[in-house]
């Protein structure tokens, strides 16, 4: 049971459960009356290339995790890292052949994304902002991938947008967080090459674009009730990125992305006219 269990935990299920409801969000919010069959692959395939990137990166991230994070399976030896590997490359097949039975163009996402996160986890994460882009990028995809199994990319692009803003933002708070285990090992983050005052600045534009595009989205007047909340959440972020407390300011984006669900949650149902 201890080995089902660290096989789940490598995955980081809570990311893949909040990637597979952005992911069922964008199919609502482009087919209002999608078949079970169809959501039930949509999540399948984004929660087994979420957590295939998660374990990916828990692999080539072990000497790190060893020392700023010795608690996760890799470095506690919960698993080796030869099955954390294999796990990762298993998880990316099972949910790109998923994608597969939904349709062309969600396969080709799902791959597209399964050969980023292999990138970014080998190469990619260590590159000023292009890793910070790739993760960005992949996060607003869910949309775009629940959009493209509904047959409707459109709206969706809205929601990608959203998503990449807050997920940079965060991105590069988390960066500023790191900075002293990051300087030691030679990575050349963001916050490292210009500064960490003005990586804080761009993170907190990236917020402000974010909150002032959320209302402009044409989803009805309970998602704007709705959205309220992550708004405040992500305002509540922006003073603590501006005070320069990137820990609490991460943690509050992720918070605020949280809420953000709930709230286009909230307007795919009354798209359905369930509210
Ligand atoms: C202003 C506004 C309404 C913004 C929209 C925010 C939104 C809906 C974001 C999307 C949330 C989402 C699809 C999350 C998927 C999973 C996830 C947390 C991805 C980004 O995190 C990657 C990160 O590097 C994981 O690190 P950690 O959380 O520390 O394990
Ligand atoms: C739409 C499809 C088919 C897949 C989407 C895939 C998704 C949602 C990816 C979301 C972003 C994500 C979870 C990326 C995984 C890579 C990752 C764990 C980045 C963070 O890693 P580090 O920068 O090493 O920081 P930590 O490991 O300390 O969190
Ligand atoms: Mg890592």
């Amino acid at each position: 049971m201890k080995m089902v269990r660290v096989f789940l935990e490598i995955m980081r299920p809570g990311n893949c459960l909040m990637a597979g409801i952005a992911a069922l969000i964008g199919l609502m919010v482009a087919d209002s009356g999608p078949l079970p069959v169809t959501a039930a692959l949509v999540f399948i395939a984004v929660f087994a290339v979420t957590g295939a990137g998660n374990a990916v990166n828990d692999y080539f991230d072990r000497e790190i995790d060893a020392v700023n994070r010795p608690g996760r399976p890799i470095p506690s030896k919960r698993i080796s890292p030869e099955r954390a590997f294999a796990w990762s490359i298993l998880l990316f097949l099972l949910g790109s052949a998923v994608a597969l039975l939904i349709n062309p163009v969600a396969f080709a996402i799902a791959v597209a994304n399964s050969i980023l996160l292999y990138l970014y986890a080998r190469n990619l994460k260590v590159t000023p902002f292009f890793g910070n882009l790739a993760v960005g990028y992949l996060t607003g995809s869910t949309f775009l991938f629940g959009g493209a199994a509904g047959g409707d990319v459109g709206i969706t692009l809205f929601l990608f947008l959203l998503a990449t803003l807050a997920t940079l933002a965060r991105e590069v708070e988390k960066d500023i967080e790191d900075v002293p285990g990051d300087r030691a090992s030679g990575a050349r983050t963001l916050p490292i090459v210009i500064g960490e005052r003005r990586a804080s600045h761009l993170a907190a534009s990236f917020v402000l674009i974010a909150i002032l595009l959320s209302y402009l989205a044409p989803l009805g007047r309970a998602y704007l009730a709705a959205v309220t909340v992550a708004d405040l959440l992500f305002l509540a972020a922006l003073a603590s990125i501006l005070r320069g407390e990137a820990p609490r300011a991460q943690k509050m984006l992720k918070a605020g992305m949280a809420a953000a669900l709930v709230a286009f949650m909230v307007a795919a149902a009354s798209g359905m006219g369930l509210l």
